[in-house]
Formats: structure tokens, sequence, C-alpha cells
């Protein structure tokens, strides 16, 4: 462990570095953000569902993002249809044991995705190539995309199609990318949630 001052200085330098993501993120996802928030509300409405996926941190905002759908954000409202794909252990193994780990979540899109139904993808690379087949997938399968990306937007940036959103985080750095792709999908639900309000 560094010492006290360094330390510290560690510490007020990623807070720094996360301020500046943020603001720059901000900026970047302004006007896509609430786009996508919609995009996600009709999906449910119309009697579709969310699939989410990701690997690492990017599993655990996947994971994340269904349960504030299908539980609850801030606010009691009606449940929301959207299902991880990185949690079922067993479908997990066997389709990296059987196909590769490419196809664990192209598999579970194929058997789950219908049309109508909407992908949230989440990459900080955009080059992770479980992901970029699961787009694949989902197209296929008549699914729209959400893309959580960051960098440049990799792989992913360049299969979206105009139905699909990409809301890129300002960052080169893949902390930083998560940090911000965790705000992206609380500012999702937030707008989600008072979207149901103001109905209700
Ligand atoms: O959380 C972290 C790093 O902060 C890691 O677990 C990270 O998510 C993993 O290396 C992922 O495999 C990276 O995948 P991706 O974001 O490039 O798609
Ligand atoms: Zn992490």
């Amino acid at each position: 462990m560094p010492n006290d001052a360094f330390a510290s200085q560690i510490v007020t330098d990623l807070f720094a570095a996360s301020r500046q993501a943020n603001e720059a993120t901000r900026a970047a996802v302004a006007d896509s953000l609430p786009s996508a928030a919609a995009r996600i509300l009709a999906c449910c409405e119309r009697g579709h569902k969310m699939l989410a996926c990701g690997n690492g941190g990017s599993a655990g905002d996947a994971q994340h993002f269904a349960s504030e759908l299908v539980n609850r954000f801030e606010r009691n409202r009606r449940a929301l249809a959207a299902i991880s794909l990185v949690t079922e252990s067993s479908t997990l193994t066997a389709i990296a044991n059987d196909a590769g780990y490419d196809r664990v979540f192209s598999r579970q899109i194929e058997a789950l995705g219908q049309t109508g139904d909407v992908l949230l993808a989440i990459s900080t690379s955009g080059h992770s190539p479980n992901v970029v087949t699961a787009i694949d997938a989902a197209h296929e399968r008549g699914l729209s995309v959400i893309a959580l990306t960051g960098r440049d937007g990799g792989r992913m940036a360049e299969q979206l199609n105009g139905d699909d959103i990409e809301l890129r985080a300002a960052s080169d750095v893949t902390a930083r990318i998560q940090e911000m792709h965790l705000l992206i999908i609380h500012c999702i639900c937030r707008l989600i949630e008072d979207a149901i309000a103001a109905e209700d």
C-alpha cells in the first residue's frame, strides 16, 4: 500500500479524472440519453423485453440494469421486463464449453430474443467478441440495440444501424468508462420512472 501522502494523491487524481470524464460524457450523451430511455420504456410498454450483456464489470452493469427495471430504482411502480444474459451459470458454461465463449450471449439471444425486444450491449473497448456477436444476433432476430461504449466505440460502433442508439463514455480508461456507464444506467432508470409517474 502506498504511504499516506502518495495514497491521498492517487485518490485525488482518480476523483479528478472521474469528474473530467463525467463532464465530457454528459456533453456527449445529453441528447441521446433521453431517446434511449424512451426506447426502453416503449419496448416494455408494448409487451417486449430488455436483454442485457457485457463482460467483467460490464456483466455487473448488465445485472444491475436488469434488477432496476424488474424491481425498482427510486420509485415503486409496475415491473418492467428485463433479463440479464450474464447470470445463468449452467447456460453460460454449456455454451462456452460446447460452442465457445464468443457465443455465450448470441445463443441466448437466439433462444430468448423476439422482434421488438431491445438489447443493452455494454463494452468499454467495443471489441469483446461475445458482445459483437450478440449485436449481430440481435439484428438477425429483429431487436434494436442500445450500446454503452467508450474510447472510439470499437467494432460495436461500426455494427450499429440507424435504429440503434450508442451512448459513448468520453474516456479511454476502462475504469472511467465503467463509472460513466453506471451513471448512464441510473439516468435511464430515473427518466423511465419519471415518465411512468407522469403517466399514472
Ligand atoms: O472491471 C474491469 C476493469 O475495471 C474488468 O473486469 C473488465 O470489465 C474486463 O476486463 C472485461 O473483460 C473488459 O471487457 P470490455 O469492457 O472490453 O468489453
Ligand atoms: Zn472495474
